[in-house]
């Protein structure tokens, strides 16, 4: 039996801590730190590193009280005293004050002779599409981590996954109403994501796109905008797809793009693309259902087609601060998906019969990263269906 299967009551074996960690394990050696000039600075942004995580949850949630407010937005119009953003918010002066303050520490907002204004960074939040539909969503996921105990042991039932019932199965986004609302949220923060993946894939040489799980066709619209010859097909739920009707219309791309409902779980997936996109699909599912996904997208290719994964991708060996605290702890209240590091995701398409693999971290990787395969037919990657 391993440790881990033999439970608590079991000795764990202990290994011989590195020297460093035993000298950060002792308050002598930090009271010495703090004495000695060249140490002392060390110690210092170390310090500052811990309480910024201790602090985490208290940054956020006075950032999404400046947007419930409408502080940002009021100040994007400019300058304006401190009463006239207490008043229209209903918050009493001085505690409007103490908010301030925050947004100030957090260098969202400035204040000059009595007057606040945005600072570049506030400006920015409003500016980067998609990030206040997503601090406005984190209620529901802050409720889920409300007593983390019981949610890291799973004895909790998280919100989380009603919010995207699409995970459990096609008939779960049958509600056109709750397909329109995350719909909406997907399409918001897709135009930082298709930057970076068109950033990283050429997508030149390929005739015809298909993006599996393509929402509303945000995704195809920035790569056909970016390709004018491209062909595209976008397959999602068909709950979801009736919102792409529109968007391609509007980018005048009507004639270019085929749009087929179905799900992946149930469907065959439409021939006649030599590339198909899965874009911030995986991480919504668990091993199994990508694992059948990735083999109907390798029977659904040509030879030589190409398939793109793109999204935020876990450090693996080496965690990373973005997608292995907020993606991976997000997924696990979604309770079907997992954030996956460019390594698994190139080991589940070369188990699919993908080859020549490449891994490309994102230029932001919490945005996302990629990963592309070929398909090549021969005996040995032949997979069945
Ligand atoms: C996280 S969203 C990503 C949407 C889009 N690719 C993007 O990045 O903005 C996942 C998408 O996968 C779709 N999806 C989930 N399960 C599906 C299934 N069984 N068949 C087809 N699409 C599915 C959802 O409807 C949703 O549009």
């Amino acid at each position: 039996m391993s440790d881990a299967a033999a439970g608590p009551a079991a000795r764990p074996v202990r290994a011989r801590q590195p020297w460093a960690v035993r000298l950060g394990l002792s308050p002598r050696f930090h009271a010495f730190c703090a004495k000695v000039p060249g140490l002392r600075h060390l110690a210092r942004a170390e310090g500052v590193a811990l309480f910024d995580i201790v602090q985490g949850f208290v940054q956020s949630q006075a950032l999404l009280a400046l947007v419930e407010f409408r502080v940002l937005h009021r100040l994007a119009e400019g300058p304006a005293p401190l009463a006239a953003l207490a008043g229209p918010a209903g918050v009493p002066t001085e505690r409007m004050a103490i908010l301030m303050k925050a947004g100030a520490g957090l260098g969202l907002v400035a204040e000059r002779r009595g007057m606040w204004r945005l600072t570049v960074r506030g400006a920015a939040f409003l500016a980067v599409p998609g990030l206040e539909a997503m601090v406005r969503h984190h209620p529901v996921l802050y409720r889920d981590l409300a007593d983390p105990v019981a949610f890291f042991r799973g004895e909790t039932q998280p919100e989380l996954a009603g919010f995207w019932p699409y995970v459990f199965g096609a008939g779960g986004a049958a509600d056109p109403e709750l397909a329109a609302r995350y719909s909406a949220l997907m399409a918001d923060s897709q135009g930082l994501v298709a930057a970076d993946t068109l950033a990283a894939v050429d997508f030149r040489g390929v005739r015809h796109l298909m993006d599996v799980g393509g929402g509303t066709g945000a995704f195809l619209t920035a790569v056909g905008s970016a390709h004018p010859g491209l062909e595209m097909t976008l397959f999602d739920l068909p709950a979801v797809v009736p919102g792409a009707e529109a968007r391609f219309a509007a980018a005048g791309m009507r004639g270019r793009v085929r749009i087929v409902p179905g799900s992946f779980r149930d469907d065959p997936l439409p021939s006649g693309a030599d590339a198909i996109s899965l874009v911030r699909v995986l991480y919504d599912h668990a091993d199994a259902t990508v694992a059948q996904l990735l083999r109907a997208v390798w029977a659904a290719l040509p030879e030589g087609g190409r398939i793109v994964v793109s999204e935020p991708m876990g450090g693996g060996d080496t965690p990373d601060r973005a997608t292995d605290v907020y993606f991976s702890v997000y997924t696990l209240a979604m309770q079907t998906g997992r954030v996956r590091s460019g390594a698994e995701i190139t080991r589940l398409l070369s188990a699919a019969g993908f080859v020549d693999c490449q891994f490309r971290q994102g230029f932001r990787p919490f945005v996302t990263s990629v990963v592309t395969g070929v398909k090549t037919v021969s005996d040995s990657t032949q997979k069945s269906v």
